[in-house]
Order: C-alpha cells, then structure tokens, then sequence
C-alpha cells in the first residue's frame, strides 16, 4: 500500500481520462493504493470537485459493477482550475497539497504527471521548484509524457529545464510501449531460456523484423502529427526502445541498475549513416486516399488539420545496424505507419540456416514475438513430413495468452504507474537514450528534409509502398507477415 499524492497537470484531457483514471482505479483495486492516497486535477477549465468526481467515474465505468466501490475511488480526485504559466496558481496547488497530506497521511510523498503539451514541461518543473510544491520531503517524482523534445537540441534544453528541479533519478520518461507485457516479456524469453540465450547474436541471428503497423489514420491528432510524423512519433521513441532490449548484453541481474547501462550501451552503438546510406537504408511514404472493405478513406493531406501540401510521412521503415560484438552486421528492419492492412504490432528474429546438410532447401527458424493485438510467441521450426520419403517441413509451436490472461494483464500505463511507485526506472526511457536516439534521428529527419530520398505514395489498406519490401531485398530476405488469425478463427477477437 503507497502512500501519495499524484498531481495531474492536463487533467481534463484526452490522456488523462482514457488511459490514467482507468490505470490509477485498477491500482486501487489490486491494493496498491488504499486509504493514503489522493489525486490533485488540474487543467484550465473551471471544474468543481464533483464534476471532476463524474469524469473520473465515467472513464472507470467499464471497469467495475460496485458504484460504492467506483464512489470511494472517485472521493480522493480534487480538482484545481490552474493555468500553468500563472504563477500565483501553484500557491493554491501548493495550499491544496499540503492539505490533502494531512488528511490523508500520505508522507509527504509526491508524483506530478505531466498530461499536457510539451512546450509546457519547462515551465511546470520551475513553478513546482520556485513555489515550493516540490520540498525535499517525501519521494518526489516527476512523469513526463512524450514527446521529449523534436531533435536533440530541443531535448536537451528541455533536459536541462527540468534538471534544474529534478534529478534523472526522479525523472520518469514514459514510453508507453514498455510498459506492454509482451514488451516486458522479452527479458523473460531472451534471458530465462538457455535455447535462446546462447544463440542470441550475430553468429545465428540472420536478421530481426519489427513491425509496429497500425489501421487507424491519424484520427483527431493532425494538428500534432503533420509536425512529427512516423519517424519522430514512433521510431524515435518506441521502436529504438524496443531495439534496445532486443540487441542489448545480458545484464548482472533484472534491476535498473544493470539493465539501463546495457540499453544505453545498444543506442550509443547505433552507426550513424551518411545521407548516400539514409536515401538507401531509410524509406518515408504517405497514404493516399483509397477503399476498404466497402469503406473509403481520405489520403492523408485531406485529413483534418493536415496541411494539403504537407509531406509529413504517415509510413517509416528502414534498417539499423549496431556496432557491438554481438550485433554487428546484423540488419534491424523496422517498419512502422498509419492505415496499414492491420493493427500488428511484432518482432521476428531470423536465425541463420547456413548448416543445411539435407538435399532441399530448409525454411529458416523464426522466433515471432506477438505484441497487439493478440499476445504471445511463435516458433517456426523444421520437422520431418509423415511418409515414407524424407522431406522436412516448417512446423509452427504457437503460444498465446488465453483470454482470461488478456484480461487481467495491467495496461501499460498501470504497470508503468505501479513502477513510479516504486521507484523503478527500467521501464522508462533514461536521458542518455533519449540522447543518443535523437543523435541519429535528426540525422534522418534532415536527409529526408533537404529531399534528399522522395516521399513514396501508398494506397491505404497495404502494408506500405513497395520500397519497404524492395529494402529487404536488397539484404536477401523478405518480410515476414501472416495475418494474424489465431484469435480471430477462435473468435476470441474482434
Ligand atoms: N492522448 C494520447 O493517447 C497520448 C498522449 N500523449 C501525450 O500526452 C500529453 C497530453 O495529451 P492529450 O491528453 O492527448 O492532450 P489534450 O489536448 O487532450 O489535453 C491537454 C490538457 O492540457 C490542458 N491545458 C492546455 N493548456 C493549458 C494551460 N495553459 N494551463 C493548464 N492546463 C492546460 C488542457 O485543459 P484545459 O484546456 O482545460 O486547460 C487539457 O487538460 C501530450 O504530451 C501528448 O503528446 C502521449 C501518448 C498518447
Ligand atoms: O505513441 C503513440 O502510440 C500510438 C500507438 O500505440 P498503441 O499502444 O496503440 O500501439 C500511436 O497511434 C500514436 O500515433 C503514437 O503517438
């Protein structure tokens, strides 16, 4: 049980409601927070408590069937109508914690998330410090939404904005990505395994595929997305991430302390391409207007708040490579983007089949790591076909979460929340990732800028434009992608 005060800046958002009240009331739930907790809301609108109580009730409506239970959570949710750049509202946010510390005996200890535009994290972090809301007493901790900064250069500034009232040790980069149980589940599938742990490097890993695709367009989010795109909406962040637990070392043990270094140590080692190898190696596309499943759908430019000329990519891919011992030479492929075929989010790791003593070619060995919509892993492995001749065949061992297991693994954000709590840095990006994945991203994002490698179309429903794939052949492979069915020919999904 923790005792806490959350203080949520941009607490009438989108954020907020959809992913944070949910994740704080199955925290409650399980136990984690009790009696000793209380949550300060913030935003600029003019709440009262009881209407900031019915918000919070509405977005854990699916989540329980008891309203007294809902009614208990919901009491400890105070709402305090702030402008963020107005000073003489953090003496009331002050006044309002040092209340709600008294009556609900919470420590002293704080967590502030900021929920709201980055251009606004600098200004927060001063007025917290300057007004003294952050005080020295109690742990005190700060989670910080992306996106961190839009180049190094601006990350760095904001780095050093919050590093004036916040040490790293009290700074949570959330990347909502790790906090996915199958994300997690990586450590235990690379590192619990002696099947896979000895050969996990450049002497049997041909290549690895990750896929991170999505069916939605860009929804209400133009306005933000046609100045970020893939690239910086999901590579900078989530894919390099991911990369960075997949190509990492093993560490001493399964704690922050040994596992950062490690990742750290995977992001400084990305090469760094020229622009000849980034108009090669690194492929932007753009989805244009088309029909699905009797649905048609906008191209990207006539989607609202889009610019109609903009050449914002809505589809990256490319392939990184790693200058470690155990990774070098070996092609990461990535592709990632809006109005692809399906929501997919997976890894493959290739292993090499260069022993073959049969008389046929043999299928390589393939380790499938399901992320979303379905959860689980896959193993393509070759076996002998029944009969009487001998002819080896693929055989796939699949395993996937059943559907109760689905329901009660924590949202990413829960789990990651639940890690504040303790104090658990492994699952947030660290500022020298963050650094280091910037270096080569602004990299890219300036190639492509000074138009140095076209912007290729793609119809929306396909996986991209055939670029993408073209890449692959280039290194002799090719993606690997099977609808995933499982869940539907079971009907367990949607
Ligand atoms: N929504 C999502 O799924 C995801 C969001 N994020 C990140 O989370 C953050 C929040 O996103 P989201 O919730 O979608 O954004 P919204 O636009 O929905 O919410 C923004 C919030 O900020 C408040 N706000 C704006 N200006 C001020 C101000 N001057 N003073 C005080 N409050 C202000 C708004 O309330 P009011 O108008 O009342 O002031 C509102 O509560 C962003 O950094 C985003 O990149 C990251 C991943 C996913
Ligand atoms: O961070 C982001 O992630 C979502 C995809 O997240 P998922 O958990 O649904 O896979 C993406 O849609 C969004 O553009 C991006 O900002």
């Amino acid at each position: 049980m923790t005792q806490v005060i959350f203080t949520i800046f941009g607490a009438s958002g989108d954020l907020a409601k959809r992913k944070l009240y949910p994740s704080l009331f199955r925290l409650y739930k399980s136990g984690v927070l009790s009696e000793h907790f209380a949550v300060i809301g913030t935003a600029r609108r003019s709440w009262t408590k009881a209407y900031f109580e019915g918000v919070v009730l509405d977005a854990i409506a699916d989540l329980t069937t008891s309203k007294t239970e809902a009614e208990k959570f919901a009491s400890h949710f105070y709402y305090q109508s702030h402008d963020v750049e107005d000073a003489g509202h953090y003496i009331t946010l002050k006044n309002l914690q040092d209340d709600l510390c008294a009556k609900y005996e919470t420590g002293h200890n704080k967590v502030f998330f900021l929920a709201m535009a980055p251009e606004f994290f600098g200004t927060i972090a001063s007025h917290l410090k300057s007004e003294h809301i952050v005080d020295g007493l109690g742990f005190e901790r700060l989670i910080i939404e992306k996106p961190f900064g839009t180049s190094l250069e601006t990350a760095k500034e904001l780095n050093q904005a919050l590093s004036e009232t916040f040490n790293e040790n009290q700074i949570f980069r959330i990347d909502h990505y790790l906090g996915k149980e199958m994300i997690q589940n990586i450590f235990a599938v690379r590192f619990a395994n002696v099947l896979f742990e000895h050969v996990w490097n450049r002497e049997f890993i041909d290549n690895i595929q990750i896929t991170f695709s999505e069916s939605i367009g860009v929804e209400d989010r133009g306005g933000y997305y046609d100045k970020s795109g893939a690239l910086k909406d999901m590579v900078q962040n989530h894919i390099l991430q991911v990369l960075s637990i997949l190509a990492m070392d093993k560490p001493a043990s399964f704690s922050s302390a040994d596992v950062l270094p490690e990742k750290i140590k995977v992001l400084e080692n990305l090469c760094i391409p020229d622009e000849a190898t980034i108009a090669k190696n690194f492929i932007r596309g753009q989805y244009q207007a088309g029909r699905i499943n009797q649905q048609d759908y906008p191209s990207y430019v006539d989607e609202p708040s889009v610019d109609p000329t903009s050449k914002t990519e809505t589809f990256a891919s490319g392939v990184f490579f790693i200058e470690t011992d155990r990774f070098k030479d070996v092609p990461f492929f990535f592709r990632t983007g809006k109005r692809l075929t399906e929501k997919g989010t997976r890894i493959n790791i290739l292993f090499k089949n260069d022993q073959n003593i049969f008389n046929q070619d043999i299928e390589q060995n393939i380790l499938t790591i399901y992320i979303q919509p379905t959860e689980g892993f896959s193993l393509q492995v070759n076996g002998k076909e029944v009969g009487k001749s001998f002819e080896v065949e693929p055989v796939k061992l699949d395993f996937r979460h059943d559907a109760d297991a689905l329901g009660n693994s924590p949202e990413a954000y829960e789990k990651l929340m639940y890690d504040v709590l303790n104090g658990d840095a492994t699952n947030f990006s660290h500022w020298q990732e963050v650094k280091a994945s910037w270096t080569l991203i602004d990299k890219i994002v300036s190639t492509w800028q000074a138009d140095k490698s076209p912007l290729y179309p793609y119809q929306v429903g396909s996986m991209g434009p055939k670029e993408s794939f073209d890449l692959l052949e280039q290194y002799d492979t090719n993606w690997v992608w099977q609808p995933d069915l499982w869940y539907r020919e079971r009907g367990l999904l949607k």
